[in-house]
């Protein structure tokens, strides 16, 4: 750690992975209440369930991406963070509106629109922790070295809040309800976090590589231009049924097909760099991560979006299971991983553990990504076989729900698999280092 304000990435993280296994626990939970739909249907009912699930996983991904910044920024800039208070003061104001939301919740009160059910309160919570995020990490860009990496991750974060100001506009008509919905769904996570991801990627390969920075930052900015390219009118993949002219099939069905382009570029810059990189650098669940981060992006979100994306095939498996195979692939892929990549990377040096026991953190890697890939899987044939019973031959909804079963079934197992892997990670960043301690080595320096 060569800044100490840095520190404050640590409690940002910590907040993240304890959301991280509420999340899981709660999808878990989801899960089995598929399998038997009576559980807990008086006192939790699944939509309660599935909202907290779906809510706490974008609050501890963004926590995770303001822990990075806090944690990168530094470095990159040169300079301690303008104000460590604010820091901490933000994160309080974070911690208070999740818990603010889920005890909500529990108590039926939210306002609907999926991902944006939090109630105004904790809205308005969200866009002053925001503020005060933007306005600290800023002032240390501005006062400091301004890289690719900052400019881009910068764009990122300040497209995040923008967009989330959408989620304030709430019209009576429900077609323009839907497509500004879609601003901050959909900008969100293949617009504007697409270039949080590219950043953070860049930032962890040139750490973790040693290939130089100006190699790095080209690659950077090529996908950043990939990704708003084409992710801007992609949004129009959303825009099919929803009562909004038919121009969107075509433009949604081309841009949407080209936002494949950048995941794959994401694909290529990591390998690529990796190999050529000249430094062995000692985490290798950090490199494990990130290369995994990128993979699996590549075909939650490029491959497993393609599938459903042209507006003749969306028309049959719009809202089948097939979206929540992409959804959970997409979002694990991208966004878990990329969370996992920069704790695993920047956790042992905040804690001065360097180098830690990265074995159980890889086998944690190997067991969420397996259980995530299954999942994916079962759900998919779950999909295909909705969309030709309920689309195609025109049985009736919970009809087909019930031939669904063991699908169901196999997605709670992967879903055991997912959760006990998430422990395993939280278990391996926080154990103390036995042998270290022993063998006195403390002295080891932090490799960067
Ligand atoms: C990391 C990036 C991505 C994430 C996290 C993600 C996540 C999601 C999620 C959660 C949904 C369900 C939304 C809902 O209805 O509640 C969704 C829908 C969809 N996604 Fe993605 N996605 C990503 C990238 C992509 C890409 C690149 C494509 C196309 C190539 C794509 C195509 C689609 C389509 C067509 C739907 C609508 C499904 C339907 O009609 O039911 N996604 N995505
Ligand atoms: C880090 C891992 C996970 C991520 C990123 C994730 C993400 C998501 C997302 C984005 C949705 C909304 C999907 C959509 O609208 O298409 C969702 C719903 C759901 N998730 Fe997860 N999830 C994860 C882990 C789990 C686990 C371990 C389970 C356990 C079985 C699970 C079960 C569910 C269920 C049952 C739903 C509701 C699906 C529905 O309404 O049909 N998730 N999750
Ligand atoms: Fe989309």
């Amino acid at each position: 750690m060569k800044y100490s304000s840095q520190k404050v990435a640590l409690w940002y993280f910590i907040v993240a992975m304890v959301l991280f296994a509420a999340q899981v626990t709660f999808g878990l939970l989801a899960g089995y209440i598929y399998v038997a739909p009576n559980f807990l249907s008086e006192l939790v009912p699944f939509n309660i369930v599935r909202m907290i699930h779906t809510n706490a996983l974008i609050v501890w991904l963004i926590c995770g991406f303001f822990g990075a910044a806090y944690y990168l920024i530094p470095e990159e800039a040169e300079r301690e963070i303008h104000s460590v208070k604010l820091a901490y003061i933000q994160l309080v104001i974070w911690v208070v509106g999740s818990a603010g939301a889920v005890i909500s919740y529990l108590f039926g009160v939210h306002e609907g629109r999926e991902f944006l059910e939090q109630p105004l309160w904790v809205k308005l919570g969200i866009v002053v922790a925001a503020l005060m995020f933007l306005y600290n990490i800023s002032m240390t860009v501005l006062q400091g070295r301004k890289t690719t990496i900052t400019n881009v991750l910068l764009l990122g974060l300040w497209g995040l809040a923008v967009f989330f100001l959408f989620a304030f506009y709430n019209p009576g008509n429900l077609a323009l309800d839907k497509m500004y919905w879609w601003y901050v769904v959909h900008l969100w996570v293949e617009g504007v976090w697409e270039l949080i991801m590219v950043s953070i990627l860049g930032f962890l390969l040139l750490k973790l590589t040693g290939v130089d920075r100006e190699v790095i930052d080209k690659w950077i900015y090529a996908i950043a231009a990939l990704a708003l390219f084409s992710g801007v009118l992609g949004t129009g993949h959303h825009y099919y049924w929803i009562g909004t002219p038919g121009y969107w099939q075509w433009i949604g069905s081309i841009f949407s097909t080209l936002e494949v382009a950048p995941f794959f570029a994401m694909v290529v810059f990591s390998f690529v760099m990796v190999w050529k990189g000249r430094r062995d650098h000692p985490n290798k669940a950090a490199v494990l991560w990130a290369l995994g981060c990128a993979t699996l992006a590549f075909f939650g979100a490029g491959v497993w979006g393609f599938l459903h994306t042209l507006s003749s095939v969306n028309y049959l498996t719009h809202g089948t299971q097939v979206t929540p195979a992409h959804g959970h692939l997409a979002f694990f892929g991208a966004y878990v991983s990329l969370n996992l990549a920069i704790i695993s990377y920047a956790m042992p040096i905040l804690l001065k553990r360097e180098p830690y026991n990265q074995v159980l953190n890889m086998i944690s890697f190997w067991m969420m990504t397996s259980g995530m890939a299954f999942m994916t899987f079962v759900l998919t044939f779950a999909g295909v076989v909705q969309t030709h019973l309920q689309r195609v031959m025109g049985e009736y909804f919970m009809d087909v729900q019930d031939q669904l079963v063991f699908f169901y079934w196999m997605r709670l197992g992967s879903g055991v698999v997912v959760v006990l892997g998430a422990l395993l990670f939280i278990y391996a960043m926080a154990r103390p280092q036995k042998e270290l301690i022993e063998a006195g080595s403390e002295e080891a320096a932090p490799a960067e």
